[in-house]
């Protein structure tokens, strides 16, 4: 039962025949965004938390699935790991953050955050699948999704089983994740997914002086890959303490550099979405 009037692809939808959405009639989400990256660690939970609080600012009803099932590291970086998402009949109710958007995780499910979850695809796929069907995400603008890293079974069941009208990659300046990446863009591509643009993390140091841009990496091919893989770049952040504090302080002392360029890429995305 896809239930296609509350279906956020709708509009864009070739397969009602042999879709495998289930959507909840008691949701009403206009838009959904996957943050990919299909390498770990470059900055896709960090990089969707900074998305999800810049929409948030700009006005819109914001929602953030985490669907990094074995490393959950939203609630964190969202301030909320203290609370715990309640079930009713009616289906799982996410947690509210100070400044109003809702998330879950299934680390919002466990009694002890540190416990790791030693569960096979299956039944990590089955939780996934559940924070679309189940979880009560009631009207928003946008859910951003952080995808799990890689392009193997839980991705793949994100991507089946969630309408997801646009991925942003997330990438670092650097030969070997343009590698992996590039098989993220060509996984999305394959299930039909558009792929918004490309966030480039890490990508440089200020110089707190002179404000110099360092480059990191001598390899960078950014240029190079974008055109080969006919993508867009939305967006360059710097490897810089106030992202790393986001966890600690929240978006209260992001700078307002920071938060104009934020502000740039999440304007992007809209505008492509
Ligand atoms: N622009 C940045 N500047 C400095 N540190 C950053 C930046 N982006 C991310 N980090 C740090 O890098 C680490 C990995 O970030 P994050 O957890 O967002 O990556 P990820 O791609 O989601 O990882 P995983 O594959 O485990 O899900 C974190 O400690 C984060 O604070």
């Amino acid at each position: 039962m896809s239930n296609c009037e509350s279906c956020p692809t709708k509009d864009k939808c070739s397969s009602k025949e042999n879709c495998m959405i289930e959507n909840n009639p008691l949701n009403q989400v206009k838009k959904v965004i996957g943050v990919m990256s299909g390498k770990g660690g470059v900055g896709k939970s960090t990089v969707s938390v900074l998305l999800a609080n810049q929409l948030r600012k700009q006005g819109y009803r914001v929602g953030i699935l985490d669907a990094d099932i074995t490393g959950p590291s939203i609630p964190r970086l969202m301030h909320v790991e203290n609370q715990r998402a309640e079930a009713s009949e009616m289906g799982i109710f996410p947690v509210n953050t100070k400044n109003g958007m809702k998330v879950i995780s299934l680390n919002l499910l466990m009694e002890d955050e540190n416990q790791p979850v030693i569960w096979r695809g299956p039944l990590l796929a089955g939780v996934v699948k559940q924070f679309w069907t189940d979880v009560i995400w009631g009207d928003l603008d946008y859910l951003l999704i952080d995808m799990p890293p890689g392009t193997a079974d839980i991705a793949l069941t994100v991507m089946q089983s969630i309408p997801i009208n646009g991925v942003v990659m997330v990438s670092v300046p650097q030969d070997l994740v343009s590698m992996i990446v590039a098989k993220a863009v060509n996984m999305a591509r394959k299930m039909d997914i558009d792929v918004i643009g490309v966030v480039e993390n890490m990508s440089y140091i200020q110089c707190p002086d002179c404000k110099t841009k360092i480059q990191m990496y001598d390899d960078d091919n950014t240029e190079e890959f974008l055109k080969d893989m006919n993508l867009d770049l939305i967006g360059e952040l710097p490897m810089c303490k106030e992202i790393i504090d986001i966890s600690k302080n929240g978006m209260e002392t992001i700078s307002d550099n920071l938060s104009s360029t934020l502000d740039d890429i999440t304007k992007k995305v809209i505008s492509k979405i």
